[in-house]
């Protein structure tokens, strides 16, 4: 078994990225800048936001955070992103989701320049991102075909099933394995609440992915010798280990699965920081005008 390491892979993306940024700084461009709009004070969401903040300081970037209470209303919210998308100083901006009942989420990923829309939510960017266009594509999946290629793991036949069919993991998810060249061409089964035989078809799979946000729900016995096991699920639970008094735990039963595992990625330090990784990769791609001209 060897574990996928996310957190070294980020670090060695983010130097990368860090000595870019130096050379173009040098060369007279502006820093790239990410903002981040931030409504309420969930716990998980600060401590995202937080991190993707702190990534944008690794690598030179600009930083701003916009803070909102919960009781903001949809019209202030869609007025800064409007702001956000006239910005010229910003290259990128994100909301971070769940936003709470009173506001639509759809409304605002719409509302979002789809040139700055870095997390890639917006429709047009999921669109391109299905035809294989160059696109900004949801961190998320992006991070974790990074270290499928990083890991040099095989995707051309595979049977792939992903648990989880949300718009930013599950759903980008399959369509990006299944398309052509690599890391793809795999054979993609969407699995979600309705799916019936699902240990059955998880005993199937090559490559498991899991984006459900159901603590230990993949276990030993769903797995096949020698799978690849992606675990996407970050669910803060109460522990009495930790100074903070919580701990994340991934939707995989990790003790049990991962000595059948060929490849597994731990919950913390696996999917996760891949996906600030690739909101930075995103970022610095708006600057330099590479998706979008
Ligand atoms: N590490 C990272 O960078 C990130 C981690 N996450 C984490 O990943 C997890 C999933 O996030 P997200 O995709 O936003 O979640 P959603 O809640 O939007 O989607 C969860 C999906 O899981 C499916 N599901 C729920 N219960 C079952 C079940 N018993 N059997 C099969 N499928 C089930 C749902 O099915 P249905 O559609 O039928 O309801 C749904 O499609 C969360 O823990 C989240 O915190 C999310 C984003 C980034
Ligand atoms: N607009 C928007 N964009 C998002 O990208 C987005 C979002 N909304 N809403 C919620 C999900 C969740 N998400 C995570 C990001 C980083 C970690 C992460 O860095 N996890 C670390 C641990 C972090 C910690 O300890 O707090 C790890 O797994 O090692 C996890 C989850 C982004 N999301």
């Amino acid at each position: 078994m060897q574990l996928i390491d996310g957190k070294l892979t980020s670090k060695k993306i983010r130097e990368e990225i860090a000595e870019e940024v130096k050379q173009l700084v040098a060369s007279g461009a502006k820093k790239p800048h990410l903002a981040a709009v931030l409504v309420g004070h969930d716990g998980g969401s600060e401590s995202y936001v937080a991190g993707k903040m702190r990534a944008c300081e690794e690598v030179g970037f600009n930083s701003s955070l916009i803070r909102y209470e919960d009781d903001v209303t949809e019209e202030e919210l869609l007025a800064k992103v409007h702001e956000l998308n006239n910005d010229d100083d910003i290259d990128g901006f994100i909301v971070q989701l769940p936003l709470p009942k009173h506001i639509s989420e759809e409304k605002v990923t719409e509302a979002i320049d789809p040139r700055k829309d870095v997390d890639g939510f917006h429709p047009v960017n999921v669109g391109r991102m299905t035809i294989g266009m160059p696109t900004f594509v949801s961190a998320t999946p992006q991070g974790i075909m990074e270290l499928l290629k990083r890991y040099k793991i095989e995707t051309s036949g595979k049977n792939v099933v992903v648990i989880g069919r949300s718009n930013i993991v599950g759903r980008p998810m399959s369509v990006l394995l299944s398309q052509k060249g690599y890391p793809g061409d795999a054979t993609v089964t969407v699995a979600h609440s309705r799916t019936k035989n699902l240990k059955e078809l998880c005993l199937q799979a090559d490559i498991i992915i899991a984006a459900i946000g159901s603590p230990g729900f993949v276990k030993g016995d769903m797995v096949k010798e020698g799978a690849v096991v992606i675990d996407v699920g970050t669910t803060r639970v109460p522990s009495t280990e930790t100074k903070s008094g919580w701990r994340l735990k991934g939707d995989v039963l990790f003790d049990e699965v991962a000595p059948k595992c060929s490849f597994i990625t731990p919950v913390p330090g696996g999917v996760g920081p891949m996906t600030i990784t690739s909101l930075i990769i995103n970022t610095l791609k708006s600057a330099k005008k590479e998706i979008y001209s």
